[in-house]
């Protein structure tokens, strides 16, 4: 069976995390949120605003576990939860913007994904980390959508959210990380959309699933 990798990019709360970890369990693949590798920086300059982005990153320790799932600890301390609450969701874009950032997170990604196996989904995974992905999603839905299934993600996890707010930030930190000048989002010239608008969860995975038999069967 060849060994792929496989790269799932796409605007805010599209469904790239939901969908690549149920496409990773179901392929025998490891999945990383690179997402979570920039909130928990973001995480970290929130703590000392002061320091420069370069020292900062030399200065934390990020250590990410996957298993059937992702934890992200910065520092020895499991911040997997904390890094989806709103003060670092309306700074994350800012930090993801910082050359020092993207060039540490980029390098630890391609090692992850040196050698193949794996799914990941972020932001600029198929046009920057993995240029030569067997296969590339850009994974989109309408921005109401979106804003209710994040509405539905903040309730659960107990994180204060109005939709009208929701709407706001989402259409926010689109616009912020698609017109940054360092690996702005964009959809890669060889990767295949999916609209989720109006899909469900299983029908988007299946579809993936098909996409990446057809090459892993080749
Ligand atoms: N068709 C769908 N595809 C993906 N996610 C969906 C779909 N329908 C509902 N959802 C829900 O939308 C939310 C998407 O959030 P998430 O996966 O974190 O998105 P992203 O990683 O793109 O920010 C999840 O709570 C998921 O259960
Ligand atoms: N590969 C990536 C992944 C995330 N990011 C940044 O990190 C932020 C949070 O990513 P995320 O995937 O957790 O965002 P959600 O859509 O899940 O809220 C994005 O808005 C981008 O600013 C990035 O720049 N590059």
């Amino acid at each position: 069976m060849k060994k792929i990798n496989i790269a799932v990019d796409g605007p805010a709360a599209a469904g790239k995390s939901t969908i690549a970890r149920l496409v990773a369990s179901e392929l025998g693949m490891v999945y990383v949120d690179t997402g979570a590798m920039y909130r928990a920086i973001t995480l970290a300059h929130l703590a000392q605003p002061v320091l420069d982005f370069e020292t900062l990153v030399q200065k934390i320790n990020l250590k990410i576990v996957n298993d059937n799932g992702q934890k992200i600890y910065l520092n020895d301390e499991d911040v997997s939860e904390r890094i989806r609450e709103n003060d670092v969701t309306l700074n994350v874009s800012y930090v993801a913007s910082q050359k020092a950032v993207r060039e540490k997170l980029v390098g630890i990604q391609q090692e992850l994904t040196a050698a193949k196996g794996v799914v990941m989904d972020g932001r600029d995974i198929g046009t920057q980390v993995i240029p030569d992905a067997e296969l590339k999603v850009y994974m989109i839905a309408s921005v109401t959508e979106r804003a209710e299934r994040r509405l539905k993600d903040n309730q659960q996890r107990g994180i204060e959210a109005n939709f009208e707010d929701l709407v706001k930030d989402i259409e926010r930190r689109d616009h912020l990380d698609m017109t940054r000048e360092i690996s702005p989002l964009v959809k890669a010239n060889d990767a295949i959309e999916i609209d989720t608008t109006g899909m469900t969860i299983e029908a988007v995975k299946d579809k993936i699933i098909a996409l990446a038999r057809e090459i892993i069967d080749k």
